[in-house]
């Protein structure tokens, strides 16, 4: 378990990146950190390896503070991967993946054992170890990225980004597959975001932050689609705008099953009088249409 307590960030400059933030985040799941551009999130992601120290209050993690550990030795047991992968361009991706381990004391051919059972993990050919990084695509370095982040069999990774540099298809792909590793593995992760079916799709917990790391909701993806109490999240998760593409199906009880993006359920709306046969096929909500589950019934979804 890692937790934030009132941690306060303010930088040489004056700036306040974050103010008196409290957040505790369960192990082995996945909490994503969801706002706007400067709000806070990478200033908080790392004060976990100590990157960053914050000003007042303390991180622990599992009742440890993490001000007490020697940085060096935290960060090589907390994975981290970052938006560009941050790989090292003049090493082969086998030896990148094979970094830490080796700064751990592994020998080579154990380090590149691992580093290659970590490239099957993510989803790389082994034929790609021998690789440098810019010989692969983007959506593959960011596999390897991820790779190298597990490569110390970490209890904690930290993800700032890390899909952020790749077209919405890969990047649909990439989410995916980390959502595979991590019923596999079930690491104690922070992803940090600004895209919202990203939160959606990957996390169990969601925290949406204001400026200022000010929280303004957190919940399950379903609670906080259910709950529109805040408007600032209203506004931000954009259902307020039809930004939103959740879309809606016929559910079993004759109610309408609501997904987002990537069709991950999110709730059941009861059903209405009005439109009375919601089109079979999948309708986005910011559409007129038959199927049209308008704005004032998403807000009235309801847990599954
Ligand atoms: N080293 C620094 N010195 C001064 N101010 C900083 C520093 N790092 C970040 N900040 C400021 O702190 C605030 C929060 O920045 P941070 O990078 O944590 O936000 P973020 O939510 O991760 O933003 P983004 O999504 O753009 O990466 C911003 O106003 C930023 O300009």
């Amino acid at each position: 378990m890692i937790e934030f307590r009132q941690v306060t960030k303010t930088y040489p400059d004056g700036t306040t990146a974050v103010q008196d933030f409290s957040l505790t985040v369960p192990s082995h799941t996945t909490t994503v950190l969801l706002g706007s551009s400067g709000c806070g999130k990478t200033t908080l992601l790392r004060m976990v390896n100590r990157m960053v120290q914050p000003s007042t209050g303390a991180v622990l993690i599992d009742e440890e503070d993490v001000a007490a550990a020697e940085p060096v030795a935290l960060r090589r047991r907390i994975g981290y991967v970052m938006q560009h992968s941050g790989l090292l361009p003049h090493r082969r991706v086998i030896d990148n993946i094979a970094t830490v381990p080796r700064l751990n004391g592994a020998s080579r051919a154990d380090a590149r054992a691992r580093g290659y059972e970590l490239m099957e993990i993510v989803g790389l050919d082994a034929a790609l170890g021998t690789r440098y990084p810019g010989q692969l695509s983007g959506g593959q370095q960011q596999r390897v990225g991820v790779a190298r982040g597990l490569a110390a069999d970490p209890n904690i990774l930290l993800m700032d980004e890390p899909f952020g540099a790749v077209d919405p298809l890969v990047r649909v792909e990439l989410q995916r597959e980390l959502s595979r590793v991590q019923a596999e593995l079930k690491k104690t992760i922070i992803f940090v975001t600004h895209d919202i079916d990203e939160a959606l799709t990957l996390g169990d917990q969601i925290v949406v932050l204001k400026a200022g790391g000010e929280v303004a909701a957190a919940g399950t993806p379903a609670e906080l689609v259910q709950n529109q109490q805040d408007e600032f999240v209203s506004r931000f998760l954009g259902l307020d705008s039809g930004r939103r593409s959740l879309t809606a199906a016929t559910a079993d009880d004759g109610g309408w099953l609501i997904s987002d993006a990537q069709g991950r359920p999110l709730g059941v709306v009861d059903s209405q009088p009005g439109p009375a046969q919601p089109d079979p096929a999948q309708t986005d909500l910011a559409q007129p249409g038959p199927a049209q589950a308008d704005r004032a019934q998403a807000d009235r979804v309801q847990r599954p």
